[in-house]
This record gives structure tokens, sequence and C-alpha cells, in this order.
């Protein structure tokens, strides 16, 4: 069993997180609870700042906000002169809520709609990461009527398979995101840019998958987006003035994991970029990346509660606990591996062979598929690591169950970040209308 943040630690017959006792937070906030660790939050962002906007020219890191949204991440995020990749209105309106920088937002999506580009626009979101021919139409149509200039990365797709399952690879040739590169169709696109009026061609966007662990995936697409720089200048005339590189650095889940540094993909994306402009004699683009995992993954431990223990001779141990794939969809979907402890028994050995089932009704419904934890009892408290990355963001209320709240934790304190669902928000939609 790995911690994998140095913000937490099994001592004194306990967990700690930001030397906050998990125990204790359970008392004060219940079970199950998403605790994320700001120190480590604090600590990886703090990497994205020294380690690459301030280390080079004219790169702007971005935090891609899927991963974990929320008022208090983007009030932390903004602290350290950094971006934000946001795919909705919805994220830019808890943004904005937060006091983020309207221009230090940058707008993805695959099919961003009529009134999310409008909302975004009317709130001078002014960075758009343009993903098809419709959304051309639709920035313009929009730009024009606040009278404002949108900037453009147009995202094209690297044709390279990387990321950690198939649901999460995007730069493969079969994909919903971007602009492909066959038959000159990115080309066109950027020239329908050019062409516009409100929008100004600033570059092209790279996403190569999430969960990412090989780094000559990162060199390949690097080498293929300045090909792709290449080609727009001699067809178009189009100079190539910003390559967002993407994000999706792996972290480690469990020890089998070993996640590149993100230094050594950052330097390598640098260099290329930097051998390719140089020898045609051209400045250096700006450059971005956007890594949401790396940021949080490893900073989130959810807690929970067992309840039913069941033995099944010669199979396994069922321990099931207080949530599973409403507030974990990520075993199920993905396939996805963990580690985690028994809190209250973390001394005791690890002699049981566990499935850690969730209380949702369905087969799928794992929240760590197996584990070696000492023989679980009713009310132990089960404590699972690096969920601080797509746990809180994809959680749902299948099953009505109420989804569960968000505790931060720093410097040996807590504070409540995201309250606890109730019955009342559960029907909160509901509305009692009669037939029209
Ligand atoms: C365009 C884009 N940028 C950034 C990310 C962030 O990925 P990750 O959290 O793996 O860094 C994603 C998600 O895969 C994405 O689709
Ligand atoms: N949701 C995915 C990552 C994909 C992010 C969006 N492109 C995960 O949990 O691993």
């Amino acid at each position: 069993m790995v911690l994998q943040t140095q913000f937490a630690q099994i001592r004194d017959r306990s967990l700690y997180i930001d030397d906050v006792d998990a125990m204790d937070l359970v008392k004060k906030y219940g079970t199950p609870l998403y605790v994320m660790s700001e120190g480590h939050i604090r600590h990886q962002l703090n990497e994205l700042k020294t380690k690459f906007l301030d280390k080079y020219d004219h790169v702007l890191p971005l935090f891609a906000s899927k991963s974990f949204s929320c008022l208090e991440i983007y009030r932390i995020t903004s602290e350290f002169g950094i971006g934000i990749d946001c795919v909705s209105a919805g994220e830019i309106s808890i943004a904005l809520k937060a006091g983020f920088d309207p221009h230090k937002i940058y707008f993805h999506g695959n099919n961003k709609l009529p009134s999310e580009i409008d909302y975004a626009i009317a709130h001078d979101v002014d960075h758009f990461v343009i993903d098809n021919f419709y959304e051309i139409e639709l920035v313009e149509k929009y730009a024009k009527k606040y009278d404002k200039t949108i900037y453009a990365t147009v995202r094209v797709v690297p044709e390279i398979k990387a990321g950690g399952h198939g649901y999460i690879q995007t730069g493969h040739k079969d994909t919903k995101f971007g602009f492909s590169a066959r038959n000159g169709i990115y080309l066109k696109a950027i020239q329908q840019i050019v062409d516009s009026a409100h929008i100004e061609f600033e570059g092209i966007h790279c996403h190569i998958g999430s969960q990412v662990f090989d780094l000559y995936a990162y060199i390949s697409a690097m080498h293929r987006f300045v090909r792709f720089a290449y080609e727009i200048y001699d067809q178009l005339g189009v100079m190539v003035k910003v390559i967002n590189a993407g994000g999706g650095y792996g972290i480690a889940y469990t020890k089998k994991d070993e996640p590149l540094e993100f230094e050594t993909i950052t330097s390598e994306i640098m260099n290329i970029i930097k051998d390719g402009y140089d020898k045609r004699g051209w400045d250096m683009p700006m450059v971005l990346v956007e890594p949401g995992r790396y940021v949080v993954g490893n900073a989130g431990i959810t807690l929970y509660t067992v309840g039913s223990v069941k033995d099944i001779p010669d199979v396994r141990t069922y321990m099931s606990v207080d949530g599973g794939m409403t507030d974990n969809i990520r075993t199920a979907l993905y396939d996805a591996q963990y580690d985690g402890i028994i809190v209250n028994k973390a001394y005791e050995r690890r002699d049981t062979k566990v499935t850690v089932a969730g209380k949702i009704c369905e087969s799928a419904d794992i929240v760590v598929k197996e584990i070696m934890l000492p023989y679980p009892e009713p009310g132990d408290i089960f404590a699972q690591f690096s969920t601080g990355a797509y746990h809180y963001s994809m959680s749902s209320n299948y099953n009505q169950l109420p989804k569960p709240a968000v505790v931060f934790t720093y410097q040996g304190k807590s504070k409540l970040v995201i309250r606890r669902q109730t019955f009342d928000d559960l029907i909160a939609f509901d509305v009692q209308e009669d037939y029209q």
C-alpha cells in the first residue's frame, strides 16, 4: 500500500491528511466524504508555476477544471497566476463567481451550445478552443452580437493512441474531438477562421488522451504539431503563434503505476517546438499545457463507512460501503484500480482479499475491485486513495443518493467546501404541474 501524496500519513494508529485525523473528519462531517488535501493541490499548482510558468517565456499552464470544479478550486488556482480549461457554461459560471479572470479561461468542448457560446462571450471569455465548423459560425455570430474579438486555437487530431483506457483516449483518428488533419480539413477550418471578422486565429491545440504514461506519445504528437505549423504557413501563409499541448499527465493510483515527471514532459514539448521553429527561423510560439488529474488526483481521499460484509467461500469477501458508483464511477467505467486502507485498522495485517462494493443496485457498482485489507466489520472506516480527479466531478444521484460533502484540509485544519446534498436537494427540480 502506497499513499501517493506526501500530505497524508499513516501514524498514531490513524490516517492524517494535512495533519488532520481522518477519524475526526468522519465524526465532524459524516460519510461518504470527499477529503481534498489543499496542501497537495497547492504543491501541484506551484509545480505548474515554478516549473513551467516561471521557467519559460511566453507560456501559460491551464488547470483542466473538469477534473474537479468548485468555487474554492478556482479561487486557489487564480492565486498561482495560471489559467483554466472549462468545458461548459456551468463550469465558466462557477469560475466567474469565484472571481476568476475571464481572459484566462479557455473554453473547450466538442459541442458548445449556442446558449453557452453566448454566455461565455457576454461574460468576456475570449479564448476558444475551436472544435468544429458549426462552432466557427456560432462564435462569429455571438462575437459579432457583442462586438468582441475571440482568440481561437483550433483543435487538430494528432492521430496518436494514448491514454489509460479506450474511453479516455482522444487523439486517435476515430474521435469525436477536433478537426481531422486528413484531406486538409483542419486547413479549411483555419481559413474560415482567418476569414471571420470577429475571430482571430492564434494557433493549434492537441490533446492525446488522459492518464498517459508514454513519453513517446507526447514526443510524436509535438513533432506532428510542428509539421502542422509548417503546413499552415506553407499552404495558408498563416503563422501558428500559439501551441496548446494539452494535458493527460498520468498519476499513480497503485504502486504499479509509474508516472512521468511533469518537467520531463514539458521540457520535451518545449524542446521539440523550439527546434522546429528554429529550423524555420521563427520566434517561439506561446505554449500552453492543461493538466487536470495531475493537479488534484492524488489530493483526494474518500472516506466511507463499512456496512455489510459477505464471505463467499473460495471466492472472496465483499465489503459494502455507504457510497458507490454514484461518487466513484471510474472503477466501473474504466476498470480503474485503487489503493486504500481501513483507517481504524491501519496497523492490522492485511490478510483478506476484499472487493469493496457500493450500495447501488448494479453489479458493476464496485469501488475497488480487489484489495488486501484486515478482515472488515460493519462500522469500519475505509479510505480510498487518489480520488481527487473525476470523482466528485463525475458523481451522480443514481438511486437518489445525495452527493457527499467535500472537505478541504490544510495545515492541521479542515473546512467544508461543498455541503452534503439533502433529500430536499433531490426533490428540488420536481415540479407539480398539471398537463396543459
Ligand atoms: C482537451 C483536454 N484537455 C485537458 C484534459 C485534462 O486531462 P487530464 O486530467 O488527464 O490531465 C482533458 C481530459 O482528458 C481534455 O480533454
Ligand atoms: N474522466 C476521465 C478522464 C477524461 C477526461 C476528459 N477528456 C477519467 O476519469 O479518467
